[in-house]
């Protein structure tokens, strides 16, 4: 059988890592810094997001989990993401998989995905 998408991006912990490091990426990324900055302030509101962050590409790439954060538009309401915010975190995403070592295919798979949320994340 083929590897779920979920085994090659390394599983509960790989994706774990993933997320942190996604998350450590946009807090310097120039572009979208200001829209996470205020977290660090939050630690616990922060861990939340992570911990859905993980539940929701898990379940989304055929792990086990099960998402029970907020759908993508209520998650990003009022907060008017820009076609080139989303662009720039899809940046950090992309740039993460390479750092990680994950597979082209996964990249693929991974940016494909990302993109069909656009509608849901930019300008809600
Ligand atoms: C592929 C693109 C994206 C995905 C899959 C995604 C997914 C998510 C998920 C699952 C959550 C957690 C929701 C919850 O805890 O109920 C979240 C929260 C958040 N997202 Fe996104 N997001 C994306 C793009 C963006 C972009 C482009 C920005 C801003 C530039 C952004 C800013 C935020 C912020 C600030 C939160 C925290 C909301 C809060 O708890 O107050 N996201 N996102």
């Amino acid at each position: 059988m083929e590897r779920s998408l979920y085994d090659r991006l390394g599983g509960k912990p790989g994706v774990a890592a993933l997320v942190d490091d996604v998350i450590e990426a946009h807090l310097k990324n120039p572009v979208i810094q200001a829209r996470f900055l205020p977290y660090l302030e939050m630690p616990e509101r922060l861990a939340t997001a992570k911990a859905h962050l993980c539940d929701f590409f898990g379940a989304g790439s055929g792990g086990p989990e099960t998402y029970t954060g907020r759908s993508m538009v209520e998650a990003h309401r009022g907060m008017n993401i820009s076609a080139a915010e989303y662009l720039a975190a899809m940046d950090d995403i992309m740039a993460t998989l390479e750092a990680h070592d994950i597979d082209e295919q996964a990249r693929k798979d991974v940016l494909m995905i990302s993109f069909s949320l656009k509608p849901e994340i930019v300008r809600q």
